[in-house]
């Protein structure tokens, strides 16, 4: 489904990463590992379409990823350092915005639903700069239960998650992977899954 090709990032002098060479299938979660400034951000930013590439091709489903623009971008999840979510906002207002950006329909129960499951209940309609870190980011998280993109794009998703938030964000990696999706994801932790093909990406020396 993704393939990527002779892939060379740059930024500013340095040179993060040359001749990075894979493609994933269905069903798979690829870990990119590395060092602190090893280039997982930018990897993952560059997957998505977000950073250009000094070189290199970036294939999905066998099409340029930059030729699909907005056809790629709908297939995918991004989920960056950030969370995604604004602040002012509540739970149920990001999520609700962030699905319809997506080109989702989704309805108000089953945003309500995906806040319950994430731990959130009572919290629902509170602006989220009122929420802690960790409760921002399971709100961010919940938007992996609403979406239908088959490639999820993870960068660092289980910091500042409490044990029970670990363990849900596993189970539904795993059922993404189980139901054919793609995942990429960076994480100093381990990524037990119960199913699913796992691989293995290291970047840096
Ligand atoms: N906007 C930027 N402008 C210039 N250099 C940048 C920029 N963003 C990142 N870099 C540099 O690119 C290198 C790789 O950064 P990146 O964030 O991709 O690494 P990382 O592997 O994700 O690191 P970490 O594990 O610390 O999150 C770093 O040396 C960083 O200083």
């Amino acid at each position: 489904m993704l393939k990527v090709t002779q892939l060379e990032c740059r930024r500013g002098d340095r040179r993060l990463f040359t001749d990075l060479n894979f493609s994933l299938s269905a069903g798979t979660l690829l870990h990119v590992r590395g060092r602190n400034g090893s280039g997982k951000t930018t990897l993952l930013r560059t997957l998505c379409g977000l950073f250009t590439p000094e070189h290199g091709e970036l294939l999905w489903r066998g099409e340029s990823i930059r030729q699909l623009g907005d056809d790629y971008r709908r297939e995918v999840l991004y989920f960056g350092h950030l969370n995604g979510i604004k602040g002012d906002l509540t739970g149920i207002e990001n999520l609700s915005i962030a699905a319809t950006l997506a080109g989702n329909t989704i309805s108000q129960s089953s945003v309500w639903a995906a806040l319950a499951r994430i731990g959130l209940t009572g919290f629902e309609d509170l602006p989220t700069r009122m929420l802690s870190q960790g409760q921002k980011k399971r709100v961010a998280l919940a938007r992996l239960m609403l979406s239908t993109a088959p490639l999820w794009i993870l960068d660092e998703p289980f910091t500042a998650l409490d044990v029970d938030a670990v363990a849900l964000l596993q189970t539904l990696i795993s059922d993404h992977i189980a139901a054919g999706g793609l995942a990429i994801l960076t994480t100093h932790q381990a990524v037990p899954l119960t199913s699913g093909q796992v691989a293995h990406l290291d970047l840096g020396d």
